[in-house]
């Protein structure tokens, strides 16, 4: 069974189609990127598969189970990290953890214990004890990964995980998806041609509402005849058809 699955997705406000049609497939255990210009339909087809909102046609099975029909399935394997962080800034980093642990129906001591697990895995160690408010960009975009984590999703949502970190707390962010991936499925947004390429094991290419090329960075790149990604990314996002 394929982690993610699109037939036809198709969203549509009044006259404008945000996304046409689209067929896509994503095995479990992938980091996929999904690349595109500004308005090719990205936020609309995470929006749509993690249950934000609904199509207008078509529809997408999360493993196995329908959007439309099945939403709640699919809420219950997903989760998301958006692109605003959405911590409690006077809580410290712990309790940021236990808080999300707790809401997910966890006892107190098995919140205590998944935080624990969260605050070693990304490395936060030194920041338990910090109040979110306080933390740098870097920081506070890995305690967001850490909370999403926490309800043990097998689908994770990355939207722009690196929008405005400096160049080191990106790389420190890459090492942290890295570690999940095989054993997560993560759809991933980003602008940074770069971050797609260092991170996904496929990318899909988006504009207009509809998926141009699928494949690993460096399919992309030979079947577009570009020098680099970046420039396979411009061709294809650029591309008539
Ligand atoms: N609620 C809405 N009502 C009307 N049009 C919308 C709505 N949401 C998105 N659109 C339109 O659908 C198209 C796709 O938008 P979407 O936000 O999915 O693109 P995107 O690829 O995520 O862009 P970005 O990189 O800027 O986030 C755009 O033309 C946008 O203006």
């Amino acid at each position: 069974m394929k982690a993610i699955e699109t037939l036809g997705l198709t969203k549509r406000y009044g006259a404008k189609t945000a996304v046409d049609g689209l067929n896509l497939e994503i095995e479990r255990g992938e980091l996929f990127a999904l690349l595109g210009v500004n308005g090719a339909g990205k936020t609309t087809t995470i929006k749509m598969i993690s249950g934000l909102t609904k199509p207008t046609g078509g529809d997408a099975r999360i493993l196995g189970y329908s959007i439309v029909s099945e939403p709640i399935r699919v809420k219950e394997r997903i989760n998301v990290s958006p692109q605003e962080t959405a911590t409690a800034p006077n809580l410290t980093v712990r309790e940021n953890l236990e808080l999300i642990a707790g809401i997910y129906g966890e006892s107190r001591e098995r919140s205590r214990r998944k935080a624990e697990e969260m605050i070693s895995a990304f490395g936060l160690g030194e920041f338990a004890h910090v109040r979110s408010k306080t933390l740098s960009g870097g920081l506070m975009r890995r305690l967001s990964i850490a909370m999403a984590l926490i309800s043990e999703p097998e689908v994770l949502f990355l939207d722009e995980p690196t929008l405005g970190l400096d160049v080191i707390a990106r790389r420190e962010l890459w090492a942290a998806i890295e570690k999940l991936k095989g054993r997560v499925t993560m759809i991933l947004t980003t602008h940074y041609m770069e971050e797609a390429e260092a991170l996904s094991d496929r990318v899909g290419v988006m504009a207009g509402g509809r998926l141009k090329a699928v494949g690993t960075a460096g399919e992309l790149t030979e079947r577009t005849k570009a020098k680099n990604f970046e420039d396979a990314f411009i061709a294809l996002a650029e591309g008539e058809g």
